[in-house]
């Protein structure tokens, strides 16, 4: 049986790992290691170990960048650890991040925190399982979260 990754932070405002796992268990029967981490600079270690000791074929690691300009780096740097730790382990890992101030209000970060945590659980889901299916997403101007923006035409 395949084994999903999924690591999340208590930093972040909302329970991103509990609606990937959800989303995740909705769609596939796969093996779910969880866990947490206090933020998103320790995704990447987090991730790597998740698959070099725990076996797991894909790993979705999710984080909320907080809207200060400390904020922003910190968010820079996990990013560049998380690249890193999925070319030293040769594995997929999707991040997930949603920027504090993307949002207008906690209403709609709580929205979109959980939507862009589905949306790429289930693209998580389909890298693994079903991977003809963004082959036919290609192109469409896909986006998670937020609505989709569409392709363009000539
Ligand atoms: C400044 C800062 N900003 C964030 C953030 O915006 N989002 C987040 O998830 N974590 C942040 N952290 C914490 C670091 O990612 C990390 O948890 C600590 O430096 C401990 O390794 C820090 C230190």
């Amino acid at each position: 049986m395949k084994t999903i990754g999924v690591v999340d932070t208590t930093f972040a405002r909302f329970n991103m790992g509990r609606a990937a796992v959800d989303e995740i268990q909705q769609n596939v029967s796969a093996k779910i290691k969880r866990i947490t981490v206090p933020g998103v600079k320790d995704l990447p270690v987090a991730s790597k170990k998740l698959i070099e000791e725990e076996g797991c074929d894909i790993v979705i690691a999710l984080g909320m960048p907080g809207a200060k300009e400390q904020d922003k780096i910190c968010a820079h740097e996990a990013s560049t650890g998380i690249i890193q730790a999925q070319l030293m382990t040769n594995t997929h890992i999707i991040e997930v991040f949603v920027h504090e101030d993307e949002a207008k209000d906690e209403k709609e970060l709580a929205f979109l925190m959980e939507m862009r945590s589905r949306e790429h659980a289930l693209n998580v889901v389909n890298m693994l399982f079903h991977p003809e299916k963004l082959v036919k997403q290609a192109g469409t101007g896909q986006r998670q979260g937020f609505e989709d923006v569409g392709a363009v035409r000539h």
